[in-house]
């Protein structure tokens, strides 16, 4: 039975040659042993709420929140973000027109096929992944305004404003929150507040990531994004109500992430790890699939300006059991590494700047 199944052409997937589902069974190893709608209760990552600390006057407990803020991102690496100030029309819009690019006729979506040189724009299955094809349609394009305009021209003709308007206002609003995140993570961490949000005036480095999963008739032996960490500094992740998330504990057991309505997940990447010597950790995850529904998570992956200098500050590094683990680096160096690799398994991309033991 299973043999036959994977003999099953995947039309949803296949942007060039006919694949089927045994081009996307994946190592044995990596094979999800739990459902995406498995969720333990009381094993899950914290939830936090930004309710009252969102406009200029904070309230009373401000120190509190951005301290439980760090510790989540030192035990966990994750967070949900609650009362985040973002409209909840500029959340439902974007899923809407994001839902309806992923539903047109291949041929429509391939109008703005990401091209072999830069991984951005729309992209089906990417056999630059070898054995391991995500189960996944992705979209990825930079935070420019005149980026996602020149994207969606190319798909939608003069027909573009109901997309790039939605798109532009989500990357604007979640831009906004992630600077108020970077300043609750340094504020808690006895930091000059804006010691992050300093690096970011120039927003264009910054990327959005969408993925949306079709029902997949193999979800056991399947993934819709493999484990890996984010490379960037802080991950601000949308998913529906459908679940797929799943992080790797420290004791190496994988949880789901149960989908709260009206809640982003907030995660730290690669590059705040080696920006905090360690302290806030970026973690482990994957998305697996299932048999019945489609699924759409959108990643915002924030990222500084070229030009930002990724130094740990001493105030990090106090004693002799911590000692400084990485060089500094420019962001923009980093990032020209990262455009031109395919994903890379852990934290590899980032071992060029260890300080060897
Ligand atoms: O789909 C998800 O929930 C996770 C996606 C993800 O981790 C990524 O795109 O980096
Ligand atoms: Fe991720």
């Amino acid at each position: 039975m299973a043999l036959e199944i994977e003999e099953h052409p995947v039309e949803s997937l296949s942007s060039g040659p006919k694949l089927c589902v045994k081009n996307f069974v994946w190592s044995e190893h990596e094979w999800p042993l739990i459902n995406h709608d498995d969720f333990a209760d009381g094993d899950d990552i914290p939830t936090i709420s930004l309710e009252g600390n969102l406009s200029g006057k904070p309230c009373q407990d401000y120190d509190k929140v951005c301290q439980v803020m760090v510790t989540a991102c030192e035990k966990w690496g994750f967070f949900k973000l609650v009362d985040h100030g973002v409209a909840i029309e500029t959340v439902e819009n974007v899923k809407v027109q994001l839902n309806e690019l992923f539903d047109l006729p291949m041929d429509q979506k391939l109008k703005g096929a990401r091209s072999t040189s830069l991984p951005l724009g729309y992209c089906a299955s990417n056999p630059e992944y070898g054995q391991n094809l995500p189960w996944a349609e992705i979209l990825q394009l930079l935070q420019s305004p005149q980026q996602v305009v020149a994207f969606a021209r190319k798909v939608f003709g003069d027909q573009h404003q109901p997309f790039s308007n939605a798109m532009v206002k989500y990357m604007q609003a979640l831009d906004k929150l992630g600077m108020k995140i970077f300043e609750m993570l340094a504020h808690g961490m006895g930091l000059p507040d804006d010691f992050f949000t300093k690096n970011f005036e120039e927003k264009e480095a910054t990327m959005i990531r969408v993925n949306r999963y079709p029902p997949c008739p193999l979800p056991e032996k399947c993934l819709g994004v493999g484990s890996h960490s984010d490379p960037h500094t802080l991950t601000i992740l949308l998913q529906d109500d459908v679940g797929g998330l799943q992080v790797l504990k420290s004791d190496n057991q994988w949880i789901g992430i149960r989908p709260v309505p009206n809640s982003f997940v907030i995660n730290i990447g690669d590059t705040l790890e080696a920006w905090t010597n360690g302290r806030l950790r970026s973690v482990v995850h994957r998305a697996v699939v299932n048999k019945e529904k489609h699924r759409l998570s959108v990643a915002y992956f924030l990222s500084p300006a070229t030009s930002a200098i990724i130094d740990c500050p001493p105030q990090l590094i106090e004693s002799s059991t911590n000692l400084r683990k990485y060089v500094s680096f420019t962001w923009g160096e980093f990032r020209k590494e990262l455009l031109t690799q395919k994903r890379v398994v852990g934290k590899t991309a980032l071992n060029r700047y260890l300080i060897s033991p």
